[in-house]
């Protein structure tokens, strides 16, 4: 037995602890989040008239904090991870990446980005593109050589390493990417569904060593998912996302501290089960309030 079995939910490092809604949780945050959104609304102009993507999303992420985006498809959870990685802009609210604005944040590359597309070049071997960031931060040569052999054993592809993304399956592609994300050990990473592709077995152990990389760096990570246990499995709090326009229906805080490794033990504990039915009842409406909803 791990201690997992004896944990309550209430337990949990401060940091984790806010889980109202209250906006004025949001301005008692520390000065030093990794991420903090601010009355973000996003609309896209499309053919067919306005989409509203998302609407007043209000969400700090602690330094250090694990923090999963789910909801049901379309609400919005792309289009929040692009907003705070810049690579598009809010129509109203404001987005911060570690006190700084979102684009300033991406030009000083305080963030690995890992994405459902694992977007590698495709001629450049495995090894050419996880040592595509140390390069532009001109890591010298033989300390890049060192730091990619770590990175292509910790994603299992140390015999792969002179490949091109051609010659390898979607989920290994995926794994490059997330060791390219992971090549700087960045104070924030954003994962947009990035074990999607992965078969079950692949998929666990990644997330163990996600979970063990973000503590030994810690990095903070926010983390979008369409599966729940996944979700609890890893985070400190998971985010809960309306149907379109999306905004935050529910916080659910894990209390699974940091030191409770995140392995087979944890899958099997209490609490986590627990939590995942907290979460999946956040997602589809507790039973009780749903029954009293539909006997009106
Ligand atoms: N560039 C765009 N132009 C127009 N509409 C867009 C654009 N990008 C996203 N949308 C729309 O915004 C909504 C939110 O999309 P988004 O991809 O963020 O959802 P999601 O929650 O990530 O979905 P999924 O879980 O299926 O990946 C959807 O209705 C989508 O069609």
């Amino acid at each position: 037995m791990t201690g997992t079995e004896e944990m309550t939910p209430t337990e949990g490092p401060a940091v984790n602890s806010r889980d109202s809604l209250d906006s004025s949780a949001f301005d008692t945050a520390p000065a030093g989040d990794a991420v903090r959104v601010t009355g973000v609304d996003k609309v896209f102009a499309a053919k067919g008239g306005a989409v509203e993507a998302l609407s007043g999303i209000d969400l700090t992420v602690g330094p250090g904090e694990f923090v999963s985006l789910i909801g049901p498809s379309g609400c919005g959870k792309s289009t929040l991870m692009r907003l705070v990685a810049d690579l598009d802009q809010p129509t109203a609210g404001t987005v911060e990446v570690f006190g700084k604005s979102a684009a300033q944040a991406r030009r000083d590359q305080d963030y690995g980005i890992a994405f459902q597309q694992a977007g590698l070049l495709p001629w450049r071997t495995v090894a050419g593109n996880i040592a595509l960031p140390l390069e532009l931060h001109r890591v010298g040569k033989a300390e890049r050589k060192e730091r990619v052999a770590e990175l292509a054993e910790l994603v299992g592809l140390e015999a792969f390493v002179d490949r091109h993304p051609d010659q390898l399956s979607g989920g290994m592609q995926q794994r490059v990417a997330i060791a390219r994300a992971l090549a700087e050990r960045p104070r924030l990473l954003l994962m947009d569904e990035p074990f999607g592709a992965l078969d079950e077995m692949t998929r666990e152990r990644m997330q163990s060593e996600l979970a063990r990389i973000a503590g030994e760096t810690g990095a903070a990570v926010v983390f979008v998912t369409h599966s729940i246990p996944e979700a609890v499995f890893l985070s400190d709090r998971v985010v809960v996302m309306s149907p379109r326009p999306g905004r935050v229906s529910g916080i659910v805080t894990t209390g699974i501290p940091r030191s409770v490794a995140r392995d087979e033990a944890l899958r099997e504990a209490s609490v986590f089960f627990e939590k995942v039915t907290e979460v999946r009842e956040a997602l589809h409406g507790a039973p009780v309030a749903k029954a009293a909803r539909e006997q009106r």
